[in-house]
């Protein structure tokens, strides 16, 4: 797989677009001469500036982007959209300043325009919810990839088409990369595309600009308080996804009240899918057999129809992310007896996704990596473990820096009360004092279950090798919280460090690989 240094995911071959059509189709207050000029591309950040670009300086909460026009002109930008504050800041540059009262609210249907993506868009997916997006959108593309449709994909873990994969930050790009990255993918032919939607995302406008054939929920739980200070806000940040200017159709898990309150409330038909026996939904599914590495369940639906498959992973909750994946296929229009071919034909659903329980070797203590890093996703990991060994439980985890500090007490209860010895460790302090993060954790742990086996080791890397001290053949590890990440960010830096890297020379010095 190529990932590209410069972590671009642009069209190769953009549309060029006279800026006095973009002046008039939009409306704009323009100061300079805009006659002759062309634009080929459109970015809010002055680093990712490339000739031929209109920069975006938006105000931000450090920094207004138009104090960076220097920089955006260096590098080659034609052209400045920003607010009237910053058409002041952006006055020295020389270049022609487009003014716009709000122009993060304009951002998606200028980057669509610039990009021409509203013509001809490919089958577009959308994912939300607190746990589970990325897994969802992976087996969504995994399904796809069955029936022999190309998909591009967008995730918290990477960005993909085909066999080209740049490395994420935000789990939801800026709306000029969402649509620099749909016109790449259309001109790879993709004929489809599936984008991870965090809350952030939606209030932020990342999306704007794009109607979404199908969208999915998964849950709402505890999490991102820090942003929406309840759950009542973040709830509401969801919800307009599932309203017509951004979807067609939607299909939501409905095991709990976030998800029956969504599919009663949206403003577009929503499909409800359930896993528990006798609540009202359209689908059901039902575990059929759990083991370390896969999941077997059977969905049925409306007109008797049912499909009977597997995922490679471990969890029932990866059952539901599968479930909710295969309803989104048919409510765009797939027929469930093409996808019951498909997986039929091969084995299951052949996927794989990064970091998501992902089981690192097969001899000695079974040891999974896991992006979770909420109680939800503690809760729903460590209560599948448990149903799939007879052994101890090890977990090693830690809990954000500078992110939701709310839920870090719970993190530490549900870690004492569902393992059998917890490693305390950092994950990603950030800019907080890491020994305070994991003091919290630690007096969480040691009031929910006093006695249980607890040790404190700040460093990942000695904490994960702490934790393969005390493992017996038969007992599991859980590595949860750094998943497919290969940085640990420590006071505003990025440190290399992969916790499947480590782990499995970790493995090896122990003799297990
Ligand atoms: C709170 C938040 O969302 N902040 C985002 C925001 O930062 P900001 O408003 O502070 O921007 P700023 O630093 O003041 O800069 C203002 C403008 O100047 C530009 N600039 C800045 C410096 C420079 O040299 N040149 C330049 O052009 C910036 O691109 C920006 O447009 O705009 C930045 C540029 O796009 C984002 O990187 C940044 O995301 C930060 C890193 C972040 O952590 N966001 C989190 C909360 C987030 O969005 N998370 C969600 C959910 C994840 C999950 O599901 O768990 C996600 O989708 O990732
Ligand atoms: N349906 C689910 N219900 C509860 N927990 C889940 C579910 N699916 C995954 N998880 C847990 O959440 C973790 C993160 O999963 P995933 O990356 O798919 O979710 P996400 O919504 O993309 O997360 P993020 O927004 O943090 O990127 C997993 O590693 C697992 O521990």
């Amino acid at each position: 797989m190529t990932t590209e240094v410069n972590q671009r995911l642009r069209p190769q071959h953009p549309a060029v677009r006279p800026v006095a059509d973009l002046v008039e189709h939009f409306g704009l207050d323009a100061r300079g001469d805009v006659d002759g000029l062309v634009i080929s591309g459109i970015t809010l950040s002055s680093k990712a500036v490339e000739p031929g670009d209109l920069y975006v300086g938006l105000a931000g909460v450090h920094a207004h982007g138009a104090q960076f026009v220097d920089d955006a002109r260096a590098k080659g930008a034609v052209a400045i959209v920003t607010d009237a504050r910053g058409a002041t800041l952006a006055a020295r540059s020389g270049l022609p300043v487009l003014v716009i009262d709000d122009p993060r609210t304009a951002l998606g249907a200028l980057s669509a325009w610039v990009y021409r993506t509203a013509e001809n868009p490919p089958t577009l997916f959308g994912v939300t919810g607190t746990n589970g997006k990325t897994s969802v959108a992976y087996i969504l593309e995994a399904l796809l990839k069955q029936l022999g449709v190309l998909a591009g994909l967008s995730t918290t873990a990477e960005r993909r088409i085909g066999d080209f994969a740049i490395t994420s930050s935000l789990t939801t790009p800026e709306a000029t990369e969402v649509h620099a990255m749909l016109a790449r993918m259309s001109e790879a032919e993709a004929e489809a595309v599936i984008i991870e939607v965090s809350a952030q995302a939606l209030t932020r406008h990342r999306v704007d600009g794009i109607v979404f054939d199908v969208v999915g929920f998964t849950n709402l739980t505890h999490d991102h308080l820090d942003d929406y200070q309840t759950m009542q806000n973040y709830f509401e940040a969801k919800q307009p996804l599932f309203t017509p200017e951004r979807a067609r159709r939607g299909v939501a898990i409905t095991d709990a009240e976030w998800g029956r309150r969504l599919a009663r409330t949206a403003a577009i038909p929503v499909a409800t899918v359930s896993t528990y026996p006798g609540q009202a939904a359209d689908w059901y599914a039902a575990i059929l057999r759990e083991t370390i590495d896969e999941t077997r369940f059977i969905l049925s639906g409306p007109d008797d129809q049912s499909i009977t498959t597997s995922i490679p992973v471990l969890g029932r909750h990866m059952a539901e992310n599968a479930a909710l994946a295969i309803v989104m296929l048919v409510e765009s229009g797939v027929q469930l007896s093409a996808i019951a071919a498909a997986v039929e034909r091969d084995g299951g659903i052949r996927v794989y996704i990064p970091g998501r329980a992902e089981r690192i070797q097969n001899d000695g203590p079974a040891v999974f990596i896991d992006y979770g890093h909420s109680p939800d996703a503690f809760t729903s990991t460590l209560d599948s473990l448990r149903r799939v060994t007879d052994g101890r439980i090890i977990m090693v985890f830690g809990a954000d820096g500078d992110r939701d500090p709310s839920k870090r007490q719970e993190m530490g209860e549900i870690a004492a009360r569902l393992a059998d010895v917890v490693v305390i460790t950092d994950f990603h302090p950030r800019t907080e004092d890491p020994a305070s993060i994991r003091k919290v954790l630690v007096d969480a742990a040691t009031a929910a279950v006093p006695g249980r086996e607890l040790y404190e080791v700040a460093d990942p890397r000695t904490a994960f090798r702490q934790a393969l001290s005390v493992a017996t053949p038969a007992d599991v590890i859980l590595y949860a919280g750094p998943g497919h990440e290969d940085y640990h960010e420590v006071g505003g830096e990025h440190l290399p460090y992969s916790a499947r890297d480590d782990a499995r020379l970790a493995l090896h010095e122990f003799g297990w690989l």
